[in-house]
């Protein structure tokens, strides 16, 4: 069973240009994805893609002028602001990947004590220092004092020892050591064996790749394609949507062809499909007719010609 379901979750905003005049930014339209207990779905997409929205309304922390649609469960049950509410920091668990989340007044051993379950906290906490290669007298010490390195790895110790079973990754801070992000990315694949779902944000393909089972592709607030991980190779021919296709031809390890056009603003969404207006085989019916959701290979894509 999916942990966690999202079905045709559209978020909006309303904002005001002028005194009178409001438009209205569509952030997030229609989108889906799934996560099983134990896989990893990385979300990748460019900046401005919904990816962060995605997380906030699962974790019901978006603000509070927002217009959300569309159902989101967690284990079967519908996830209500309630539910929420009380699943958030227990059985949902964020890792920021920002340091800065750390609470800088507060000892490491107490804040990663404070995520997990009460009668065997203390016990938690040793185990999980053990495993991260946190000396025992970094519990005294305040996130000033830490490394990079060791401040990476309380932010994980927090997540592993709340044993929360959906984790939500939001994208490594750039400028991280290759060492680090490797030595997180082997950790959330830890958790995923020790059957947690975990949904990994990042602009990093070549990053997800290595440890994702399946890579939701998203594009101007919307999944265009949810593939198998193993679907990116070669010139992607695997691959169902044009973007994905795109997206993985223009990595620096392929061939390193970008493609023209941007991201349509949320204020000017084209009226179908919203890659139409970037995408080389895009006919009438694309730039007219919004393509919903459907399977393909053991995938999904929203995109008419996919095949
Ligand atoms: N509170 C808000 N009010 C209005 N628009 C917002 C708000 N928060 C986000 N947005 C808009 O929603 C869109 C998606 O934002 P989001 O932060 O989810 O992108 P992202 O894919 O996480 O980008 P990045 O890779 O840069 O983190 C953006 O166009 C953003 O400007
Ligand atoms: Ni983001």
């Amino acid at each position: 069973m999916a942990i966690v379901e999202v079905e045709n979750l559209s978020i909006s905003f309303k904002r005001y240009t002028s005194r009178f005049k409001q438009v209205n930014h569509q952030v997030i339209s229609n989108l889906n994805v799934s996560i099983e207990a134990g896989e990893i779905v990385a979300v990748v997409g460019a900046s401005g893609s919904g990816k962060s929205l995605l997380a906030h309304a699962l974790l019901g922390i978006l603000p509070i002028h927002a217009n959300v649609s569309g159902t989101m469960t967690y284990k079967g049950e519908p996830l209500t602001a309630k539910r929420q509410g009380m699943l958030r920091g227990k059985e949902m668990s964020l890792v920021p990947q920002s340091v800065h989340f750390l609470d800088p007044l507060m000892k490491i051993g107490k804040q990663v004590r404070q995520s997990a379950k009460h009668h065997k906290a203390a016990f938690l906490q040793k185990k999980v220092f053990e495993r991260y290669r946190l000396p025992v007298k970094t519990e005294k010490l305040y996130p000033f004092q830490l490394s990079g390195g060791m401040a990476r790895r309380a932010l994980l110790a927090t997540a592993v020892v709340s044993e929360a079973e959906l984790i939500i990754a939001d994208e490594p801070t750039p400028g991280l050591d290759s060492a680090v992000i490797e030595e997180a990315l082997t950790n959330l694949r830890e958790l995923a064996d020790n059957g947690s779902a975990i949904l990994l944000i990042t602009h990093d393909i070549e990053a997800a790749l290595k440890i994702a089972d399946k890579i939701a592709v998203f594009y101007a607030g919307t999944t265009v394609e949810v593939a198998p991980a193993v679907d990116f190779t070669g010139k992607g021919e695997m691959l169902r949507h044009p973007y994905s296709k795109a997206l993985w031809r223009a990595l620096p390890q392929n061939e390193f062809i970008p493609i023209p056009g941007a991201q349509p603003h949320p204020s000017e969404l084209p009226p179908g499909c919203l890659f139409a207006p970037r995408c080389t085989i895009a006919t009438s019916k694309c730039r007219h007719e919004q393509p919903t959701n459907r399977a393909v290979r053991n995938g999904m894509v929203r995109c008419f010609h996919a095949t």
